[in-house]
């Protein structure tokens, strides 16, 4: 456990070399701020045992007027050096921020489901906010510290050894007391850690299930689980703060303590006539001096174990793997044919297609009819490569999908789904999607996905901003938007997964029509009659396997499961 501990700590600390870029003034200024804070004792000492000692009243405005300019150069450089790190400390948690949003981008979709969003949302905002100090200014401020607590110790030493070494005694009650807190907090910020995740997943979870929730007035049975989602986390973030408190408050007693001693002891050997006032004046006064970077260190040490916990959280989604957008063969430009060959899937253990063999020609009309759970877009997620077969291959003209630059595979074959996700934007910028397409091309895809018919009952037309998901447009004028984006692109192989169940009857024929002028692969999963009819091809998918595969007309006169589905299910 050790060990591992001291590994992740030293995986941050390598790290976090990426951001003393963000720390060059500091550190250039820190040296010099270590200088000026050494002249104190010597001043104190100078005034007691010289210009006291001697009665030297003109040294005395002197003496001020230095001290005074000590303290402020002390205070300027200091100001200058801390806001640097507060600086250093933010750059790097927005970095890390940006940097972990990236790379979640880069995850495969599978891992979403493995994992839960809230919790990504908080590796992503709190947890960077609590490595960043360690990030953007670790390293300075913990080599600083152990610099100052060396020249300190010097200093010390050199003004008297016999109340330093008393000094150096208690030094290891602090290590041993920091020693003794250490496990305890471990545990606690693991578990805190936990249920902060939790929390923000179920805050997230309820907020998107709002509509439900307000449906069937279950606003307080929702609340009931928050809160006690709440409370646990609460509970949690009690004990830790209880348990860094003690610590803290422990360190201080032995922070306090230690100058009633130097202070029995000083006086003692002035009596004995081994120290003068000066030297005792002096070392009392910069007595602080030794305990600021050794509190400074421990409490760094506190902060360790929770920033090494976190750490690993967010090494983690450094670690996921990564979606290679760059390598792979080119898209073809005229055979496009899709193949299954052998194909199993399953999302976790459970499999969800079984031996799929099939073939999809270039440029042909396709609809995938089957019960609900049949494995439908389970089906068509493996085209784009959005999962990957269990076993068995899925190819375009005859090779591998993995083969393929995934890019250029994600920007041929499109995806549109029922649920299709419209982003806080107007409906034009929902459908450029910072693409650049002319006006006739923009003209062209809305007209043919039906989106003129609805957007003069909208205020701003195609500037009108969505709303959150698209909240402000009907389930069918958001899927007629989906649509429009995704035929601007002319993409070689167009997929409509359900994409037309919130449109009418009649609109969604329109659309079909429009879709036959395109050249390109359309494969449809619908539950529409009128749709199913003007396919070349209709695929018929059973509990993961086909059952059926031909024209509407051949498949309900040969496969009764078919013309079952098609009374039990379809509509007209
Ligand atoms: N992300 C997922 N993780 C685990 N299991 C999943 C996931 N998505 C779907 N499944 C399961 O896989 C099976 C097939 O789901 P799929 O969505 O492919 O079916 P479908 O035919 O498209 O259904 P529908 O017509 O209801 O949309 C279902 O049993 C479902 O529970």
């Amino acid at each position: 456990m050790k060990k591992e501990n001291n590994r992740s700590l030293r995986k941050l600390l390598k790290y976090s070399k990426k951001y003393l870029k963000y720390q060059k003034t500091p550190l250039i200024l820190t040296p010099l701020l270590l200088l000026v804070s050494i002249l104190s004792p010597f001043l104190i000492k100078y005034l007691i045992d010289d210009i006291i000692g001697n009665h030297e009243f003109s040294q005395i405005l002197p003496f001020v007027i230095l001290f005074t300019i000590v303290i402020l150069s002390e205070r300027l450089i200091s100001f200058i050096v801390n806001y640097g790190y507060y600086k250093s400390t933010n750059l790097a948690a927005r970095d890390e921020q940006i940097y972990m949003f990236k790379k979640i981008l880069t995850i495969p979709i599978k891992e979403f489901s493995y994992n839960k969003i809230g919790d990504f949302m908080s590796r992503v905002l709190s947890d960077t906010l609590e490595v960043s100090f360690f990030l953007g200014a670790g390293i300075s401020v913990i080599t600083y510290n152990i610099i100052q607590l060396i020249v300190v110790s010097l200093v010390l030493l050199y003004l008297n050894w016999q109340l330093a070494v008393i000094t150096f005694i208690m030094v290891p009650f602090y290590y041993f007391s920091l020693r003794a807190f250490d496990k305890n907090l471990q545990k606690s910020s693991e578990l805190e850690r936990i249920a902060y995740s939790d929390l923000t997943e179920e805050l997230r979870e309820k907020i998107e299930g709002l509509m439900p929730i307000k449906s069937f007035c279950k606003e307080n049975f929702f609340s009931k689980q928050f809160s006690y989602i709440s409370w646990i986390w609460v509970k949690k973030k009690n004990r830790l703060n209880m348990l860094n408190q003690s610590a803290e408050d422990f360190m201080s007693f032995i922070y306090e303590l230690i100058p009633v001693l130097i202070l029995g002891y000083g006086a003692y050997l002035i009596l004995k006539g081994n120290a003068t006032l000066g030297t005792l004046m002096g070392f009392y006064a910069y007595l602080g001096w030794i305990f600021t970077p050794i509190r400074n260190l421990s409490s760094f040490y506190i902060q360790m174990q929770r920033v090494r916990q976190v750490s690993e959280r967010i090494f983690e989604i450094h670690d996921f793997p990564e979606e290679n957008m760059r390598e792979g063969k080119s898209f073809p430009n005229n055979d496009y044919p899709i193949t299954y060959e052998n194909v199993c899937f399953k999302y976790k253990d459970s499999t969800v297609l079984h031996d799929i063999n099939l073939t999809i020609g270039t440029k042909e009309k396709v609809a995938i009819v089957g019960t609900s759970g049949a494995g439908k877009s389970s089906f068509v997620n493996l085209i784009p490569r959005f999962y990957e077969p269990a076993t068995g291959k899925v190819m375009i003209n005859g090779i591998d999908v993995k083969k393929y630059n995934l890019k250029q595979l994600r920007k041929n074959i499109t995806i549109v789904r029922q649920d299709d996700y419209l982003f806080n934007m107007t409906v034009k910028e929902n459908i450029m999607l910072d693409d650049e397409f002319t006006q006739e091309e923009f003209m062209k895809a809305v007209k043919k996905a039906k989106v003129d018919k609805f957007i003069g009952l909208l205020d701003e037309g195609y500037d009108t901003v969505v709303g959150e998901r698209g909240s402000k447009l009907s389930d069918g004028q958001r899927q007629r938007v989906a649509i429009a984006r995704a035929l601007i692109r002319e993409p070689k192989v167009l997929i409509l997964d359900e994409a037309t169940s919130g449109v009418d009857s009649q609109t969604e024929e329109e659309i079909f029509d429009e879709l036959k002028e395109y050249e390109m692969t359309l494969i449809i999963i619908s539950h529409r009659l009128s749709t199913i009819r003007k396919a070349d091809k209709v695929i018929l998918l059973k509990d993961g396997e086909i059952r059926g595969e031909g024209m509407h007309e051949e498949l309900l006169k040969n496969a009764p499961i078919y013309k079952e589905i098609i009374e039990s299910q379809l509509v007209v």
